[in-house]
């Protein structure tokens, strides 16, 4: 089993990503998470683009001391004294020199003759060596570059000194074996290729960046240039927890490893999309909210009778704690049954059937069904008639983000027929809500927990606002479904303070036993 190197460029390439600008704090942060995580090398960025990204390398430059740590340079002699300003304290400081070779950059972009390019990488590289321990060359848009001129830029590039030389596919052209290709070609025809470190770097335009990482890896690289999450310069790079992932669970066939801590993937993957903004879509691989999801029926039975049935890698391995059985529509019986004796009800077949009728409309209605709604179907179907104490009439509210909130509602206690009126003003216009109907109930409660969900959708979703309150250990849920979100809000808090009034006096446990369902 061969090692691949991780090259980690979140810092640099990731930071490219329209709207992201890591402060050096962040910056350090991520590279120690990148350390734990165990990438050889860290790009922590372009020294000479800015003094911010200066500071930013050089303060990464001090702290890491396990990986590489890397500073981007155009061919230019000044980029390359700014990099080794910023990384000279490093343990292990690299170069990272790029220059492209193609036509269209050669022609369009930088103005130069072939001839022109090879002379100033030559240049560059040598200067660079100079100072670095440690140089890396990259052939820019090396993907769209005529192969024999890349062999020649290979050559030279060995001669003037570089130790690692990278051919990206900037901009995400190639399918997977025209990029195995390129390192084929390379090695067979470049002299002295054997003295150097292959490298691939590979953007995903097409949606084909770890693919065609992959590919590189089976044609014999060395060395693989990657982000965490993907983030990058417009569809972004290679995701670097992908390809780790690919050769993890196919070890024997890919016949190499990386030297990563993959249960740190999780922990890295979340701070980078904390401190970059970049939210992570719910079906990425691998570090997804949904990755280690399962709503349908069979897909639940199958992995709740054996997990490798819909998994080819265990959460855990990642660093999540463990897969989620999420009920929805689609969801079956078993998985049903499942949670609901997680929740502590034992139910007989026969039991598990009427509900199953009554969530399945639930689901219809709703995009997840959750703790609360299980609950709140077991109590509806076996739980006791509600006697309400209170009953909402109206609220009205009085917002604007220069005042106060304040809240004025009426109730009607449901057995005199009293109506009670009481104003009050909050933090936020739920919570003026909450305050005025503690003055006209005069209970002292706890706010536990507020969800507010919307159960359709479109701009007149249906809302539904959970409350959890506490009063003197007892807890009680309260739910309320509204148009508006805020008499949703209103009806929960109302529905939960009957139901403690209701249940005050009673032992926690009586009401399910009551039902007929005993708590396992
Ligand atoms: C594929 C990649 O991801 S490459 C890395 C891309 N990353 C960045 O560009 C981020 C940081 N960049 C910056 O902050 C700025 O672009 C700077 C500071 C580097 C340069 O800014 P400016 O001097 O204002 O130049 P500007 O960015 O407008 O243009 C780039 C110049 O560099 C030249 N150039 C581009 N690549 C190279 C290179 N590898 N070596 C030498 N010169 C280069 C361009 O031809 C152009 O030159 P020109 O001014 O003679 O036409
Ligand atoms: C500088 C190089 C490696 C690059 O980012 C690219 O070509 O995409």
């Amino acid at each position: 089993m061969r090692t691949v190197e991780i090259f980690d460029t979140t810092l640099r390439d990731g930071e490219q990503s329209p709207g992201v600008n890591l402060s050096t704090s962040e910056k350090v942060e991520i590279a120690l998470q990148l350390e734990k995580l165990g990438v050889n090398s860290i790009e922590a960025g372009f020294a000479a683009s800015s003094p911010g990204d200066f500071q930013s390398v050089r303060a990464v430059a001090k702290e890491v001391k396990q990986a590489t740590v890397v500073s981007l340079s155009r061919s230019v002699e000044k980029d390359i004294d700014a990099a080794w300003e910023a990384l000279k304290e490093a343990e292990s400081p690299c170069v990272h020199v790029f220059l492209a070779t193609s036509p269209i950059h050669r022609k369009h972009k930088l103005r130069m003759s072939k001839e022109e390019v090879l002379e100033n990488l030559d240049q560059a590289i040598r200067y660079a060596k100079r100072f670095f321990p440690k140089v890396e060359f990259s052939a820019e848009d090396a993907g769209r570059t005529e192969i024999d001129y890349l062999c020649q830029v290979a050559e030279r590039a060995i001669k003037a000194g570089a130790d690692v030389l990278n051919f990206p596919d900037t901009v995400g052209y190639l399918t997977p074996e025209e990029y195995a290709d390129i390192f084929i070609q390379l090695r067979r025809r470049v002299p002295g290729i054997e003295k150097v470190h292959l490298s691939a770097h590979c953007h995903n335009d097409l949606g084909m960046a770890v693919a065609n990482t992959l590919a590189a890896i089976q044609a014999g690289v060395d060395q693989v240039e990657g982000t965490i999450n993907g983030i990058g310069e417009r569809a972004g790079n290679a995701a670097i927890e992908e390809v780790a992932m690919a050769l993890k669970t196919r070890e024997s066939y890919y016949q190499a490893a990386t030297t990563l801590n993959h249960r740190e993937i999780a922990r890295t993957s979340r701070l980078v999309s904390k401190l970059t903004g970049m939210f992570v879509p719910g079906n990425k691989a691998i570090v997804g909210a949904n990755a280690f999801a399962h709503e349908s029926g069979i897909h639940q039975d199958g992995i709740l009778k054996h997990q490798s049935t819909y998994e080819i890698i265990r959460p855990e391995t990642v660093g999540f704690e463990k897969s989620r059985l999420v009920l929805g529509k689609h969801s079956g019986r078993h998985a049903f049954r499942d949670h609901l004796s997680a929740l502590g009800y034992r139910l007989t077949d026969e039991q598990v059937n009427q509900l199953f009728a009554r969530f399945k409309e639930m689901a219809d209605r709703k995009k997840e069904i959750t703790d609360q709604d299980l609950i709140a179907l077991v109590e509806e179907k076996w739980g006791e008639p509600k006697a309400e104490a209170y009953a909402l009439e109206w609220v009205q509210l009085s917002y604007g983000n220069q005042s106060v909130p304040t809240a004025s509602i009426r109730l009607r206690h449901a057995e005199t027929g009293e109506l009670l009126e009481e104003a009050a003003c909050g933090n936020g216009s739920l919570d003026a809500i909450f305050k005025a109907i503690d003055r006209i109930t005069e209970e002292e409660v706890e706010l536990v927990d507020c969800k507010i969900v919307s159960v359709t959708r479109g701009k007149d979703a249906l809302g539904e606002v959970y409350v959890q309150l506490n009063q003197n250990g007892l807890t009680v849920q309260g739910r309320g479904v509204s148009t508006d979100i805020l008499e949703a809000g209103a009806r929960a808090y109302i529905d939960g303070i009957n139901r403690l009034i209701q249940r005050r006096g009673e032992k926690p446990s009586a009401e399910k036993e009551k039902m007929g369902v005993s708590l396992g």
